[in-house]
């Protein structure tokens, strides 16, 4: 069994799934985390974050491992863990340069097809490129200000320059981000948190 929960930037995505799968007994898939890693890499090799051949080169040299949990994934490069360096500004300025080149989401659509069921998978394109045939498939979305005013609560920023941030990351994702036809989608904006993970168990039983 495969559960896919997708949608942009800050939408409650990795939380959500979280809590929905630790309900479930099973662990979530944080595609976004394989991406996050590509960037990071690139960036502290000084690679052309727009040129995939360094980057494929750099991936293949020393292989990235996604490791995921109930709680949470860790992300592996050999014995050194990358997962408490993906979530920075820095990162999140160059991901969506990274996830735009078709051979770099190959090399994570491969990863993630890979992995054993059941899962939660959560992402852009989870319920429409990489598990199609996924049995219960769910899309996030909350206003941009919404989700900067949750995002801020992370990040020491103000948050009219997360919810900017957030605006033009949700632009430049926009073609692996549209909804699959069969997705329930979720307007979390006037949910809490458990009300969005009770909002998926009550459709998944
Ligand atoms: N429905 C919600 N109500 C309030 N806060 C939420 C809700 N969903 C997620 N959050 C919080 O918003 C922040 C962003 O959520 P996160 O799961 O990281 O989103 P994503 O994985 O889509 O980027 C986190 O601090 C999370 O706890
Ligand atoms: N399935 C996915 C997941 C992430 N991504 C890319 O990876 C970036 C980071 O994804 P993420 O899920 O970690 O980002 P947040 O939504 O958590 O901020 C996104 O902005 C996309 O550019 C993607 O293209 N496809």
């Amino acid at each position: 069994m495969i559960v896919t929960i997708d949608g942009v930037a800050a939408s409650g995505k990795s939380s959500v799934s979280s809590g929905v799968a630790q309900a479930l007994g099973v662990p979530y898939v944080s595609s976004g985390l394989l991406y996050r890693a590509a960037t990071l890499l690139g960036l502290e090799a000084s690679l052309d974050l727009h040129a995939a051949p360094g980057l494929l080169a750099l991936l293949g040299a020393h292989p990235v491992r996604l490791e995921p949990l109930a709680g949470g994934n860790r992300v592996w490069q050999g014995e050194r863990e990358l997962t408490d360096d993906l979530h920075s500004s820095r990162v999140d300025r160059g991901v969506s340069v990274v996830a735009a080149l078709p051979e770099v989401r190959e090399w994570v659509d491969a990863q993630l097809r890979a992995l054993p069921e059941p899962f939660v998978a959560e992402g852009r394109d989870m319920g429409t490129n990489v598990f199609p045939h996924a049995s219960h498939k769910f899309y996030l979305t909350a206003s941009a200000r919404i989700r900067a005013e949750r995002r801020a609560r992370e990040r020491p920023e103000d948050v009219p320059a997360i919810e900017a941030a957030l605006q033009r990351r949700d632009e430049l994702d926009t073609v692996q981000s549209a909804p699959a036809p069969d997705a329930l989608v979720i307007d979390t904006g006037p949910l809490d948190l458990q009300g969005v993970i009770d909002t998926i168990l009550t459709r998944l039983h």
